[in-house]
């Protein structure tokens, strides 16, 4: 008997999710599409079993965090890791073939990490590759790799197959890629009127394409109705309220708060919002795989062509130049092509589900053990000049949500969804000596604002609490008089309070001073002591002079080598990861010496916490 077919996915913001689906459609296969998961709700175990009669498996995988397994995919990859998967004659899945196509993006140190896992212990768990891990980089574009994917994948299905000719899956690139050369839509497109108010009826050749849908563009999309909410906006913070008859935030594993995860979050009530500052900037645009999808559902040929066009390989650079440039969504495709008429399930099967949004918590909850706090910043901006605004999905909503509250101190009236997403290794050391250095430019600032708070809090209640057992108020049962030891309680505080903390020097960059989000509260904490260095880089302050965290970074050289190779120090950087974080891993390199960086970042000293916009 054939061995059974299985198409399953790790997926965090739906890509994968889509990848995997789609192949499944384009296969047809009987068994069901699945998140990694749920995979004891399938018959893998038993069909690449000892007794089973065999299994294919093809798993989509991304990466997310930093390094981290998406959350549909984290037991399956604990249940492949385990030790005794491994051991000789218990070996989980002796009859399994696979093939894993790992998505990730350069820019993280971590590439691809999840999917790589998966490869690994596959085969320590007694499968056997069909084919060598495909890893596909967001940074240059996932599709070329896809597609590779996909094709072996078929290829090596159909043709393994006995029946080979008859009864041969349907192409994925149907699903998957866009179609193959069209003289029509290669060799001289017609952009239909609609797109292009000035055209005439005749044909263009593919170098006018570009130029006509841009133009069009900007005509359409400036005269867009978008809601226009009030004038904006920038970083916002957030702080709502954890508190429930039997629920708190900050017991750790064990407590009935851990269980809340995406798709059971926590009804949290928003308590206080306030705005940040002034700036944003983000973008987001259609993806290709979109655009296949929704061409076929166009009735009018010229515009499907013209659709497909740009989701190929030959209208790559009008695809940037138009629909990335311009952050071209749904809605503006469905005026800018009339005849698009896709149906709900398209839709449905096009666009996963909305995913959820990570923010860094910016609160103790040594401070408040039932609030938290979180900053974000308001997607709200144009494209291309004059080409309409656009907002921010969940960072419109969660402003809407909170706008009286904002500007008239109402009390918001709907409840924000959250679950806590646990870090491994962004968190504080235990101990208080050790020096921190914290770089965290823009919105990366956030997490830092709480680390600074906590270990203050932490420091506070550390020292009250020895101040107390050293002052003879408990002595393991007996109390002593005061006079019975020759040191008063002042004293012992004093020696208490003395005990020395690791000094913590934070980085930070932002345009200008309109831009510096938290300025009161940091300066706050340099005058209090908490913080020992405050390093500020201004990219916008003086003309033609663009000063980075990294340039403040070069400027206290000594004092970095001192505070990590002989003092100690943890390191930890939070912001974009496109630029920020490679311009930054290398300056420490340049400090450090590249050696010293590698190996404090396996020792977990230097941590990263960083995303892609
Ligand atoms: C917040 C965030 C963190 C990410 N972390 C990593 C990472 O550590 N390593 C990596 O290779 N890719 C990382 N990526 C890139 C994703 O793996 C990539 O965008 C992928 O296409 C997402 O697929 P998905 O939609 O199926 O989750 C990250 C992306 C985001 C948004």
């Amino acid at each position: 008997m054939a061995p059974s077919v299985y198409v399953m996915y790790g997926s965090a913001t739906g890509n994968s999710q889509h990848i995997a689906t789609s192949l499944h459609a384009s296969l047809q296969l009987s068994t069901p599409c699945m998140e990694l998961n749920k995979w004891k709700d399938t018959k893998l175990v038993a069909d690449a079993g000892e007794d089973g009669e065999g299994a294919k498996l093809f798993v989509v995988c991304s990466t997310t965090g930093n390094g981290d397994s998406p959350e549909n995919a984290g037991r399956f990859i604990r249940f492949v890791k385990r030790k005794k998967n491994h051991e000789d004659g218990v070996k989980p899945f002796p009859k399994l073939q696979y093939a894993v196509l790992a998505l990730g993006d350069t820019n993280y140190s971590e590439f691809c990490a999840s999917g790589r896992l998966i490869d690994k212990h596959l085969s320590s768990c007694g499968g056997s590759r069909l084919m060598p891990i495909a890893k596909a980089d967001e940074a240059v574009g996932l599709e070329e790799v896809v597609e590779a994917w996909v094709k072996e994948v078929t290829t090596s299905l159909t043709c393994s197959s006995a029946s080979c000719e008859e009864d041969s899956p349907a192409s994925p690139d149907k699903a998957l890629s866009p179609p193959p050369h069209d003289p029509t839509v290669c060799d001289g497109i017609r952009i239909v009127k609609t797109v292009n108010p000035n055209y005439t009826d005749r044909v263009v050749s593919e170098d006018e394409i570009g130029s006509l849908v841009m133009t069009a563009s900007t005509n359409s999309l400036s005269s867009l109705n978008l809601p226009q909410p009030p004038p904006s906006s920038g970083l916002a913070l957030l702080s709502t309220s954890m508190k429930s008859a039997n629920d708190s935030w900050t017991h750790t594993s064990s407590d009935s708060a851990t269980n809340y995860t995406a798709n059971k979050p926590f009804p949290s009530k928003i308590t206080k919002a306030r705005y940040l500052s002034g700036q944003l900037d983000i973008t987001r645009a259609l993806k290709k795989r979109h655009l296949v999808g929704i061409a076929d559902s166009a009735t009018n040929t010229e515009e499907r062509n013209c659709l497909r066009f740009l989701a190929g390989k030959k209208g790559s650079s009008t695809f940037d130049s138009f629909i990335s440039k311009h952050s071209v969504n749904l809605f503006d495709i469905l005026r800018l092509f009339p005849s698009v008429k896709p149906s709900l399930t398209l839709l449905l099967s096009l666009f996963t589900a909305v995913p959820p949004r990570y923010y860094s918590v910016t609160s103790s909850p040594l401070y408040h053990p039932h609030r938290i706090k979180f900053a974000f910043t308001v997607v709200d901006y144009e494209a291309v000049e004059g080409s309409g605004r656009r907002l921010g999905l969940a960072t419109g909503m969660m402003e809407a949500n909170v706008l009286g509250m904002l500007v008239g101190g109402e009390a918001a009236t709907t409840t924000l969804e959250i679950f806590p997403k646990h870090s491994k290794e962004f968190r504080l050391p235990a101990s208080s000596r050790f020096p921190l250095v914290l770089i965290g430019p823009g919105t990366g600032v956030a997490p830092f604002v709480g680390f600074v708070e906590h270990r203050k809090l932490h420091r506070q209640a550390s020292v009250e609490t020895t101040a107390e057992s050293c002052a003879g108020m408990w002595r393991g049962g007996f109390e002593l008089e005061s006079g019975d030891i020759g040191v008063g309680r002042g004293d012992t505080t004093d020696f208490c309070s003395s005990e020395k903390a690791g000094p913590i020097h934070l980085f930070f960059g932002c345009r200008d001073e309109n831009d510096w989000i938290y300025r009161a509260e940091m300066e706050e904490m340099k005058v209090q002591g908490e913080l020992t260095g405050l390093h500020v880089a201004f990219s916008r302050k003086e003309e033609g002079k663009k000063v980075y965290v990294q340039h403040k970074m070069k400027e206290n050289s000594d004092q970095l080598v001192d505070l990590v190779l002989k003092q100690d120090a943890y390191v930890f950087i939070c912001g974009d990861g496109t630029n920020m974080a490679k311009d930054v891993m290398a300056c420490l390199g340049d400090i450090l010496g590249e050696e010293n960086v590698e190996s404090l970042k396996d020792k977990k000293k230097i941590v990263l916490d960083i995303w892609s916009g």
